[in-house]
């Protein structure tokens, strides 16, 4: 395959775990618009935003997550661990109720971080609370009734509407079939260490809790409980996961703004906006892939979004998008950065088109479907960018559990050194404020 030169390339060997871990990003196919002359002219203002992510003056509430990874977390490892082993023990379903970034994370790491359709394990991780259907929470009741349950509420606030009114449906539920001192020990609340109402109510019950650290904001807690604790119930060794965001930390440490790959994507994302787009699709290939747009695009809307400013996140899942959006992505207005996220797992396995195809379909035979993967990446690309789309590549390859950890901490950093860069806090999120105090007082009247 001819791959697009590398611009920027990290690389990373995993000597203690025996594998090896690539990640990549390639600016050729945005170099019209992001040249190595924006990149010699803006390296001051990378240096500087590089350095406000790690002035610790700065906005100290939100940092945490920085050295979160390489911190001691015994302690932690050890709850998550004896509440997922009495969960498993106790049933064979767990509701993982939250929304935003006490979802979106934990749904991401279940999708990419283990493979699909082995049906091994009876142990099922359900998300609810991310969304106030009556018709999805009324059905999933009535599945509960043919499972054993166990629930985990995930709220920093403790007082988000869609959690706290599936919660405490759900709660009601199993307080009914199990009576309310098993249902207590069927509970657990991931949440403030110490304030906070759902805190209080899970004291008061005696439910087991895990803790928020306060100076990790919700869109950048996928590496604590938050995470973790939903991980090790889907049975994914969220050790490795959290060896992963460790080893980028590490890496990206030894970078300069000019070579480190988080960096040069935020500096890119930037100036691909200063020049009027508006709007960045995050692109993937990967079915197993596609719920992290999800987690990345809260990540990059909450972090950016403000102050009248900000690319508008969102994703495409191709080729599957292609047949519906490819046409608007080719021939529209060119408002659309495209960012194409191909990540390869180290136990990715193949398959090949049988041969002796008819001949409309004779160029076919006998092809894999990891060839057709690559040549659909490249061939979209080049018309895409040549259509006017910028398309910046990052390409992963690896063990699917550090992976995971890596690429969540890439793209953390990314995301709050492209914030500083703007000039933004990457840490607060007055704006979702509005529509939630219309609803209050909608619902208070
Ligand atoms: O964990 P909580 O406090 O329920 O918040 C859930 C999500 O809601 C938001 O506060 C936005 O409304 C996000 O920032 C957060 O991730």
């Amino acid at each position: 395959m001819v791959w697009p030169s590398v611009v920027v390339r990290y690389f990373r060997r995993f000597a203690t775990l025996g594998g090896e871990d690539v990640i990549e990003l390639s600016l050729e196919k945005a170099r019209k618009w992001f040249t190595e002359e924006h990149e010699a002219r803006l390296e001051p203002l990378a240096r500087f935003a590089l350095g406000e992510l790690h002035n610790r003056e700065r906005d100290a509430f939100g940092k945490g997550w920085i050295d979160w990874p390489v911190a001691d977390h015994s302690a932690l490892y050890r709850d998550v661990d004896a509440i997922a082993a009495d969960f498993r023990a106790k049933s064979n379903a767990t509701v993982v109720i939250g929304i935003g970034g006490s979802y979106l994370g934990a749904q991401s790491a279940l999708s990419m971080a283990k493979p699909q359709f082995t049906g091994e394990g009876s142990h099922e991780v359900i998300f609810a609370g991310q969304q106030l259907s009556p018709t999805y929470h009324a059905h999933l009741l009535q599945y509960l009734d043919k499972r054993e349950v166990t629930l985990v509420v995930v709220s920093k606030s403790g007082t988000t509407l869609e959690p706290s009114a599936v919660f405490h449906t759900f709660r009601e539920y199993l307080e009914k079939r199990y009576g309310v001192e098993e249902a207590n020990r069927r509970i657990c609340a991931i949440t403030d260490a110490e304030k906070g109402s759902l805190r209080q109510f899970a004291d008061e019950r005696k439910y087991v809790t895990l803790p928020i650290p306060d100076d990790i904001g919700g869109r950048y807690s996928v590496l604590t409980a938050v995470g973790l604790l939903p991980m090790a119930l889907a049975g994914i060794d969220y050790k490795r996961v959290m060896q992963g965001a460790a080893h980028m930390r590490e890496e990206l440490a030894k970078h300069s703004p000019a070579t480190s790959p988080a960096i040069q994507y935020a500096l890119a994302r930037h100036v691909l906006y200063q020049q009027g787009f508006v709007a960045e699709a995050l692109v993937t290939y990967e079915p197993r892939v596609a719920d992290f747009a999800g987690w990345w695009q809260q990540l990059f809307g909450e972090s950016q979004g403000k102050d009248g400013t900000g690319l508008f996140p969102t994703m495409l899942r191709y080729t599957t998008d292609l047949h519906s959006m490819g046409q608007y992505v080719q021939d529209a207005r060119k408002l659309l950065v495209e960012t194409v996220l191909d990540v390869h797992f180290a136990d990715e396995p193949d398959l090949r088109v049988p041969q002796g195809l008819d001949e409309k379909n004779a160029y076919l035979n006998g092809v894999s479907f990891s060839r057709l993967q690559e040549v659909a990446v490249e061939s979209v690309m080049v018309a895409h960018s040549e259509a006017g789309v910028p398309n910046l590549l990052i390409r992963a390859k690896g063990d699917a559990e550090s992976l995971y950890g890596e690429l969540v901490y890439f793209f953390e950093v990314a995301c709050a050194v492209g914030g500083y860069l703007m000039g933004t806090n990457p840490f607060d999120q007055p704006g979702v404020e509005a529509y939630k105090n219309e609803m209050r007082s909608r619902l208070k009247a």
